[in-house]
């Protein structure tokens, strides 16, 4: 799917070319109208799907019955599971013990950290190494973009070793118990992933060496667009990392392709957004899906999201599981590659817009 570029829209005069932060541009006391040209992008509006058509009900997980409920409840979610990770590689967790005063508390704390004066946010600018212990941008990468992104973001890695932002001052501490948290509920549900899979509750947990896993917390901030269908969040990509978390405020914004729509997802305040990620279709031979998700902008008010992908530890090398190729009778679909190193080429800007995978399909 190759993204559209607009031709003919009506943009700004505005060149952003030094822009450093889409939310100061966007703010600026000389509010913009349209949006700039170089931040222009069509969205289809036929390709979205309609939300009450019960094909685009989006699967949602009792946790609660994974952790506490009897032995039949558990095995009639691990059941449901194996369909909700083919066919949509996407589904909403609910009950997963996380209070939604931390979560507010988290949303609250990415508000005040990308409230901060540009000239303190760019106190973490740092290089383009994904694996940095924190970062802050804009867009998607600046040197290599060829249409600006709608957002600003900044990323920490919070496991194995727990790094945070100085500023505001409650990060830090908010942060290390929402990524404590949250990160029991991603080993929760890899769990009942590998028992989906037939396979021993810890396999994947083992197998991705996942006492020492990738955890990292993303925050995205997009703020109001004047001519919304004429920019974009996030362009359609998947996620690295096996299981990507995602909360966000009283804005809507994600969409997940399914069934060849773009759904614009919408659950419960307090539940998770789980994605399904690269590691995780390469693991199963393909047979869960990692799914193709973007996020539009809107004109009513900013939106924060913060995505949470949990991977696993960056030394690993992921191939298709011999247990799962052996008892399907299948060849690997996907070569062997070091976690690492796929984080880096995915991040190259190379692929843009692109999968990954099609660097290591067989
Ligand atoms: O803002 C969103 O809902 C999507 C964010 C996302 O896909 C990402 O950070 O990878
Ligand atoms: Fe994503």
């Amino acid at each position: 799917m190759a993204p559209a570029i607009a031709q003919n829209v009506e943009t700004s005069t505005v060149t952003p070319t030094k822009v450093t932060s889409i939310k100061t541009l966007a703010e600026s006391s000389a509010a913009l109208s349209s949006v700039p040209s170089a931040y222009a992008f069509t969205i289809n509006p036929n390709d979205e799907a309609d939300p009450n058509d019960p094909e685009f009900a989006v699967p949602i997980i009792d946790m609660s019955l994974l952790t506490c409920g009897s032995p039949d409840q558990r095995s009639k979610i691990i059941q449901d599971l194996v369909k909700i990770c083919q066919e949509w590689g996407f589904f909403i967790v609910i009950n997963h013990g996380v209070p939604e005063s931390l979560m507010k508390a988290m949303i609250d704390s990415c508000h005040g950290f990308f409230s901060l004066p540009e000239s303190e946010k760019q106190e973490f600018k740092s290089g383009n190494d994904v694996l940095e212990m924190f970062k802050y941008g804009t867009s998607y990468n600046l040197a290599l973009d060829k249409v600006l992104l709608w957002r600003d973001f900044f990323k920490v890695r919070t496991h194995p070793e727990f790094y945070s932002l100085n500023k505001p001052a409650s990060f830090s501490e908010i942060s290390l118990e929402f990524s404590k948290r949250t990160r029991e509920v991603a080993l929760e549900i890899i769990k009942a992933i590998s028992e989906s899979l037939g396979l021993e509750p810890n396999y994947i947990y083992d197998a991705m060496n996942m006492d020492r896993g990738l955890q990292m917390l993303a925050g995205n901030y997009y703020p109001l667009c004047p001519q919304p269908e004429h920019a974009i969040g996030i362009p359609h990509h998947t996620d690295h990392g096996l299981v990507t978390l995602l909360i966000q405020n009283e804005m809507k914004g994600l969409q997940v392709e399914h069934n060849g729509k773009w759904l614009t997802v919408d659950g419960p305040a307090n539940g998770f957004f789980v994605n399904l990620a690269d590691q995780m279709q390469i693991l199963t031979n393909g047979k869960y899906k990692s799914v193709m998700h973007r996020a539009i902008v809107n004109n009513k008010a900013a939106r924060i999201s913060i995505a949470i992908p949990h991977g696993p530890s960056v030394d690993t090398t992921i191939a298709p599981s011999p247990e799962l190729c052996d008892r399907e009778g299948q060849a690997p679909k996907y070569l062997a590659m070091n976690y690492k190193e796929y984080i880096q080429l995915q991040q190259s800007g190379k692929n843009y817009m692109k999968s990954t995978f099609d660097h290591i399909r067989v």
